[in-house]
């Protein structure tokens, strides 16, 4: 996240670090959401054939042991049937992973709360992004867990040609568009927002960002919808 803050540790407690395997260590590589007990949703982008992961739940400090740590493997993945990583602006940027075990849901593990079918977070809608992406454009990533406030662009505004142009479909969510943005690393990460009813919905899971600069002006950071895929979601987390 690029021009963020540190959240308040485990203030958004369904936020996990999906992290692969090189050799002996492990690295994170994409965020994701716990939306059901043995489920984690991230990005259809952030799975490679061949590549063993790992999903940590209950992380805030990626370089300190805080004991707050849930560490699950992935049994099995998902990706939507319609993603295809030559096709980005086609959208359908979603998979589910499967976890061997459930964790334990405590304060600092929990699931998130989804949106009904087709609801569309309105233009000015206050909504937070999270992850441990770069901190900017080819810069390093944060040890903390960042956030920042990323007001919800709407799609007549971000359809304009000086904006994403007609990249942008109605299974997408644009938010930011100045000097605040997501980056690499948060892809599969939330976007958090607060319902009328005061609690907090993840309406959004990190898509794509400008491959010119992260935070570039009149390029908001763009999000799969969520409400655009509950169908797909609950038959397969049934299914599975
Ligand atoms: C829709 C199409 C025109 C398009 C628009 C923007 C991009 N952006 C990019 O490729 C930039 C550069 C590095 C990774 N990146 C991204 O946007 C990556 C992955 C994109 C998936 C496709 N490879 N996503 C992120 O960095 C983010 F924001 F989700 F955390 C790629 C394609």
């Amino acid at each position: 996240i690029v021009n963020g803050e540190d959240a308040r540790a485990h203030s958004w407690p369904w936020q996990i670090s999906m992290q692969v395997k090189h050799g002996s260590r492990w690295h994170h590589t994409c965020g994701g959401t716990l939306i059901g007990s043995r489920w984690v949703l991230t990005a259809g982008h952030c799975v490679w054939p061949g590549d063993v992961y790992r999903v940590v739940m209950g992380e805030h400090d990626q370089s300190v042991q805080e004991g707050t740590e849930q560490i699950r493997d992935v049994l099995r993945i998902l990706v939507h049937p319609d993603w295809d990583i030559n096709m980005v602006a086609a959208g359908n940027d979603l998979a589910l992973l499967k976890l061997d075990k459930a964790p334990i849901m405590n304060e600092n593990v929990g699931l998130a709360c989804l949106p009904e079918a087709g609801e569309i977070p309105a233009h000015g809608d206050a909504c937070f992004i999270s992850g441990w992406g770069n901190l900017y454009t080819h810069g390093p990533m944060p040890d903390k867990l960042q956030q920042a406030l990323l007001p919800v662009v709407g799609n007549s505004v971000c359809r304009q040609s000086d904006w994403w142009g007609m990249v942008v479909k109605d299974t997408m969510i644009c938010a930011g568009g100045g000097e605040v943005s997501g980056c690499n690393g948060d892809s599969g990460g939330p976007l958090n927002c607060k319902g009328a009813d005061g609690k907090w919905y993840v309406q959004g899971v990190t898509s794509f960002v400008s491959s010119r600069v992260c935070n570039e002006v009149k390029k908001p950071t763009v999000f799969t919808r969520i409400s655009a895929f509950t169908d797909w979601l609950s038959n397969t987390m049934l299914y599975y």
